[in-house]
């Protein structure tokens, strides 16, 4: 199947700062695709170029077969874009904004009404068409904002940040609103998001994004095992007191070959390993004679690492790639 979206070598300076840098992605038709990052990474100016509305410095954004610096109206014609700061006119109701809009694209004026109000219902706003939408809520507006794009009927959305500010049951219901838009519509999602939650809940594919690069792209099994690659699982045992040989004890463990990293401090042995090799530890600790006082697992999820590295230092995004990669794969397995 042909990308409906295909970035190559996408890149966007502003002055000496690559906001994009050498991107390259597909997204298949019918597919919601994620993509996750924090503030500053590059998703919005990456949409930008997607939709023409940003010359790119290198490399090509195709969406739709067209190339959205040279054909940006043939594209605009083909995908609905909702940015993150969606606005409307705040005297009238939700069914004359959405009526604005769609003669603002050119929708013949036949049947324009019956088509708003069908989109309105869609989203959930048929009750409340004729609401000013100076009363709606941030989850209203951006209901309507969906409706706008939805208007004309469009083959591609792209949503930049399309659940800021909404509480939680407003989020999940807009992210039910996009998978049944996907399943009844066959429409292709593209949404921004730096809540891994939020995309995690709607997406078949993410992409995570940071200082303007792609780190890693694929479901949520893929992208476990690409970004913490054979360094999953952490096992920490307590022992009752510090190794009698230490030097010994690194030794021999350090010829597992499926122990990725291994550290002693005192009475804690921690091993990073690419399987679950707890019993097995165990066994060979019991083996040499030490007294085990407390085992404990962890295995690491694409979670962990957004909680970690994303949601604590959103400005650090430079770091870390460096950061993931020394954390979790210690001694440089990653490829
Ligand atoms: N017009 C501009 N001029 C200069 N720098 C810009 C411009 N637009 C974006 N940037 C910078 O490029 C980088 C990427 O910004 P971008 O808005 O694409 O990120 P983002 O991932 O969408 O984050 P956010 O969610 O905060 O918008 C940031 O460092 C930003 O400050």
């Amino acid at each position: 199947m042909e990308p409906i979206i295909k970035l190559k070598g996408l890149e966007k300076n502003y002055g000496t700062h690559k906001a994009v840098d050498g991107l390259n992605l597909d997204v298949y038709p019918g597919e919601i695709f994620g993509l996750l990052g924090p503030n500053g990474a590059g998703k919005t100016t990456t949409i930008l170029m997607m939709l023409g509305l940003t010359e790119p410095d290198n490399g090509t954004a195709m969406v739709c077969g067209h190339n959205a610096t040279r054909n940006p109206i043939a594209v605009k014609q083909k995908v609905g874009y909702m940015p993150d700061n969606v606005g409307f006119y705040p005297q009238l109701s939700a069914l004359e904004n959405l009526l604005y809009i769609a003669r603002l694209n050119g929708l013949e004026e036949q049947g324009i009404a019956e088509r708003a109000l069908t989109v309105l219902d869609i989203v959930g706003l048929k009750d409340a068409a004729d609401k000013r939408t100076s009363g709606y809520s941030r989850g209203m507006k951006q209901r309507l904002g969906l409706a706008e794009v939805l208007i004309k009927n469009p083959e591609v959305i792209i949503l930049d940040e399309p659940t800021l500010g909404i509480d939680p049951t407003g989020v999940r219901e807009f992210l039910e609103l996009i998978k049944s838009l996907r399943e009844e519509q066959g429409l292709t999602v593209l949404l921004s998001s730096h809540h891994l939650h939020h995309v995690q809940q709607v997406c078949d594919r993410v992409g995570i994004f940071v200082g303007g690069k792609l780190l890693a792209q694929g479901n949520q099994a893929a992208l476990t095992e690409e970004l913490f690659g054979n360094a999953g699982i952490q096992t920490v045992i307590q022992l009752t007191q510090p190794p009698a040989e230490p030097a010994a004890l690194r030794e021999k463990f350090s010829q597992w070959p499926n122990i990725n990293s291994l550290n002693l401090s005192g009475d804690l042995l921690t091993f990073n390993s690419s399987e679950n090799i707890t019993p097995g530890l165990i066994r060979a600790l019991v083996e040499r004679g030490e007294d085990i006082l407390r085992v404990t697992q962890k295995e690491y999820g694409l979670d962990e690492i957004y909680q970690k590295y994303f949601e604590s230092s959103p400005n650090k995004t430079t770091d870390h790639e460096r950061s993931i990669r020394n954390h979790l794969f210690g001694r440089g397995k990653r490829k």
